[in-house]
């Protein structure tokens, strides 16, 4: 039982492996972002296609006039013309050749730029429930490796498949003119090599559709890790992550392998195919010779284009793998960029402009998963410019009530109205800028706190942003940091206390100015100097403002307008400090059970 307990440890939501067929529909689609570029590279294309046939199927011919006018005619000139001609050709191929790789670089990199950017741009438009159902090691996975694995596929694949095709067409073509005969005895191979191929094909696909989930598991799990390390260093759970991680570092190597033999099986078909096809041209082609039916020529024209025949299939399959892999990319790339927001813009929303900031929940009830209520028949009333501290017990429901009316979800029943205007018709990005959260675990970008600070109004002026700091009280420990407002900061602030991070994230959301403040408050206890700092600070932000104080310790909630307090996501209590003190009731309780606590 103990072991069963240890390998359910780490749970990521299970993705499975699609078996689909070859999509047309979905290989058009990821075709189309080469489309801006047609007009840029198409010039370019036909001219490569045109040097490429030309350098491929006259070589040959050129060969076998060789053999058969000038060498047995013994026409040195001739030879010496011919010989010229050939070495003409090959310098136009390998001129064509380096141009070609440069241009289709370009062309496969300004694609996956697009891809990526698109990609980016619409995870950031999606809403929390999209994340809640998602780790951000498996977004991570998506916008990087799923993204560079359709690299080859422009950059190499495309082109070559294009240039391929033409290739085989008019190779048989010339075989065709040289000896239909011939040709036919050695096309005989062809339909064998399909039928195998095409076997082949649906085993490669789900095995590298599979190395993609078990990459994505290990992003996962490797994100998670990392940000997890203090947790799991404090608990010494190191072996337990080590011993995970190797089984699906294992799992990995595993999808890997099978994945590429699977692939490498492709080659060595069309090699035996190509080996079968030379056997035949031999045997056919001497006794097609004795007969008089064919030149020595045309012989060993048949046994270059033979040559040159094989060589595109076997890139067609590698090409053919690409696309294989594309498809498992691509469908994980789609999958997100079809994902609507779940709270949507309707297309006749308004803008919230010169907010009053008073607040309506009517009737609200409110489930995440569809399946549990977290609340139930929510009615408040938040008048302008009025504070309202949420209390209750862990888990009673407050955070959900402020993500409503932040709109990162829609409730299930009931409205949400901000100065009389129910929010879902509204632009979010105009309900957005007037509303602004002060998080308990203030997040900390990487960057100066210069910026940090601004991140509440990118085009503030550093002289505002220093107002800011200094209005708020932040100023005292800004100024005694080596470089002041242009210290660099890491990604979640690990240089500044809580405290601090706490002063920082005022600033921020008093240069945004907001009508509307939310605020989680911190639990963490402060020192008392800070702590009154933090107070007096907290003051000057919420003056002119509605705001709402969720809030962990009743002692600095006394003064509020309202406190309502909640339990199991119902409104139980709702009234200002001494009322609720004299009804004696659960706040009452609240406050005697954490005096008690403190007490102590
Ligand atoms: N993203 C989510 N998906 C599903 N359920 C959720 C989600 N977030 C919260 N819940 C559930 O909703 C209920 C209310 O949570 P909420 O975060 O609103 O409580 P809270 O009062 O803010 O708690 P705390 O004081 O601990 O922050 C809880 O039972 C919680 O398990």
């Amino acid at each position: 039982m103990k072991s069963r307990q240890k390998h359910d440890r780490f749970q990521y939501s299970v993705e499975n492996v699609i078996d689909k067929p070859y999509n047309w529909t979905q290989m058009t689609r990821l075709m189309g972002y080469m489309k801006p570029y047609l007009g840029k590279w198409l010039p370019y294309a036909i001219l490569s296609l045109a040097v490429v046939t030309l350098v491929r199927l006259g070589v040959p011919f050129l060969i076998s006039i060789a053999i058969d006018e000038a060498i047995q005619k013994k026409n040195l000139m001739d030879l010496f013309e011919i010989a010229g001609m050939i070495m003409g050709l090959y310098v136009l191929g390998w001129m064509e050749s380096a141009l070609r790789i440069r241009w289709t670089n370009q062309l496969g990199h300004s694609v996956i730029y697009d891809l990526r950017q698109e990609l980016f741009t619409h995870i950031q438009r999606l809403s929390h429930r999209f994340f809640d159902k998602r780790s951000a090691g498996s977004i991570l996975v998506r916008i990087t490796n799923d993204i560079n694995s359709l690299q080859d596929l422009f950059t190499n694949g495309v082109v070559n498949i294009f240039i391929d095709i033409v290739m085989l067409i008019g190779i048989l073509v010339m075989l065709f003119v040289l000896s239909p005969t011939l040709t036919f005895g050695i096309m005989i191979v062809l339909p064998l090599m399909f039928l195998i191929s095409i076997q082949l094909r649906k085993k490669i696909r789900l095995a590298w559709q599979t190395v993609r989930l078990k990459q994505s598991k290990i992003n996962s799990h490797l994100n998670e890790s990392i940000q997890g390390i203090r947790v799991t260093q404090s608990f010494t759970q190191e072996q337990e992550n080590l011993a995970f991680f190797e089984r699906m570092n294992m799992d990995n190597f595993e999808a890997w392998r099978t994945a590429t033999q699977r692939s490498a099986t492709f080659r060595p078909i069309v090699d035996m195919a190509g080996a079968i096809g030379t056997a035949i041209l031999i045997w056919l082609g001497a006794t097609l010779i004795q007969a008089d039916t064919i030149s020595i020529g045309v012989f060993v024209a048949f046994a270059y284009y033979l040559g040159n025949f094989w060589e595109p299939i076997s890139r067609l399959g590698q090409v053919y793998n690409q696309l294989l892999m594309a498809m498992a990319s691509s469908e994980r790339i789609f999958e997100f960029l079809d994902e609507k927001p779940s709270v949507p813009e309707q297309q006749e929303a308004v803008e919230l402009t010169d907010v009053q900031g008073s607040i309506v929940l009517e009737d609200v009830q409110f489930s995440y998963d569809g399946q549990r209520d977290v609340l139930h028949h929510i009615d408040l009333k938040i008048k302008a410019g009025e504070t309202i501290a949420l209390v209750g017990h862990t888990g009673s429901g407050k955070t959900s009530i402020v993500n409503l009316i932040c709109r990162f979800y829609d409730p299930t029943n009931g409205r949400v109205k901000i100065d009389g205007v129910d929010l879902t018709q509204v632009r979010l990005e105009t309900l957005r800028s007037q509303v602004s959260i002060v998080l308990q675990d203030t997040f900390i970008f990487s960057g100066s706190i210069m910026d940090n600070i601004r991140f509440g109004r990118p085009d503030a002026t550093d002289e505002e942003v220093i107002q800011a700091a200094c209005a708020i009280g932040a100023d005292f420990f800004i100024s005694r940091l080596p470089n002041g407002y242009h210290t660099e900061v890491e990604e979640r602030g690990n240089v500044l206390s809580q405290g601090e991070r706490q002063l920082l994230s005022f600033a921020r959301a008093l240069l945004a100015n907001p009508k509307i403040l939310i605020l989680d408050e911190a639990t963490a206890s402060i020192d008392t100097e800070t702590e009154v700092k933090v107070q007096q600070a907290l003051k000057r932000l919420l003056k002119g403002r509605t705001a709402i104080v969720i809030a962990h310790r009743l002692s600095t909630i006394r003064e509020v307008d309202t406190i309502v307090v909640l339990d199991h996501g119902t409104i139980i209590e709702q009234g200002n400090h001494t009322s609720l003190m004299d009804r004696r009731g659960v706040y009452y309780d609240l406050v005697l059970s954490q005096f008690r606590v403190l007490g102590t």
